[in-house]
């Protein structure tokens, strides 16, 4: 039977806890009858590095403005430290990894919106190199760091990379973020939301910034993949355990 395909999003933020990517990625080591494309973030590597240039980062809705003088510390920040960093405890536990940008992982980028300079959307580019690293046993590691045709570099969400991934590869998503699940406006957590949940949830106010980018994400994915999508926390190994086996954990996006 051939393999499923799970994208796994992992939050910037893993890398501030010590072996907290580590524990995952052991958790994939033992699902051998699984493939895995590990896609990151790095916010909050990105926020440390561009406040150590002295440049000032704001954001509209959820997404980074990223005009082009900040773009060396922002794709040295993604493609470069984080991804490296999360190569080296997928090393650790044993993995192969293969670093990429969304380039080779078969998606090409272009502006999203002027007023946000070079922040990318996603399109596929159908000239993927996943597979075939799946292929021969490696383990894919994509920054959101995307291309145009032309050469031109772009910062991309990595919410939304990894949709686009798992859209190219029809594969299983999950969102691994810093929080068990999205809450409601009483702080407990929401097992399962659908478009009109959310819709009424962001304009509530009760889901704003990344959470917002999130969300949205899921739902186009869920429906564009036509199977739920989950958003569940990387502080608890155990509920990618879970989620690999099929339970439900976290919060369940569906169209
Ligand atoms: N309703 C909500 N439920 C949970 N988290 C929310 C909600 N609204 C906003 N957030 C914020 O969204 C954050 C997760 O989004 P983000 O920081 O972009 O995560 P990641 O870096 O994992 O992609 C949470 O840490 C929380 O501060
Ligand atoms: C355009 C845009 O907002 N890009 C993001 C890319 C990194 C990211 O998404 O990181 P997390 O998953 O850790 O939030 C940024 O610059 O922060």
């Amino acid at each position: 039977m051939a393999k499923k395909t799970w994208v796994i999003k992992l939050g910037g933020a893993v890398l501030n806890t010590e072996n907290a990517a580590r524990a995952l990625f052991d958790v994939l080591s033992n699902q051998p009858s699984h493939n895995f494309v590990i896609v990151h973030g790095g916010g909050a590597l990105v926020d440390t590095w561009l406040k150590e240039a002295g440049f000032v980062s704001a954001k509209h809705q959820g997404l980074r403005i990223s005009p082009a003088e900040q773009m060396p510390h922002i794709v040295g920040a993604l493609a470069g430290c984080a991804n490296k960093q999360l190569m080296a405890q997928a090393i650790a536990a044993g993995h192969k990894p293969v670093g990429l940008s969304l380039y080779e992982a078969g998606v090409t980028a272009s502006q999203k919106l002027k007023a946000l300079c070079l922040v990318g959307k996603c399109e596929s580019n159908n000239d993927s190199i996943i597979n075939d690293l799946l292929n021969v046993g490696r383990l894919p590691i994509v920054s959101s760091i995307g291309f145009d045709e032309q050469g031109l570099w772009y910062n991309v969400n990595a919410d939304e990379a990894a949709a686009a991934i798992a859209n190219n590869l029809n594969a299983e998503l999950i969102f691994m973020t810093d929080v068990e699940a999205v809450l409601d406006a009483n702080k407990q957590p929401l097992h399962q939301l659908d478009t009109k949940h959310i819709e009424t949830l962001i304009a509530e106010g009760v889901i704003v910034g990344g959470m917002e980018v999130k969300v949205k994400t899921s739902l186009h994915a869920a429906l564009h993949l036509r199977r739920g999508v989950y958003i569940s926390s990387w502080q608890k190994p155990e509920n990618l355990t879970a989620l690999l086996n099929g339970e439900h954990v976290g919060t369940k996006i569906t169209p």
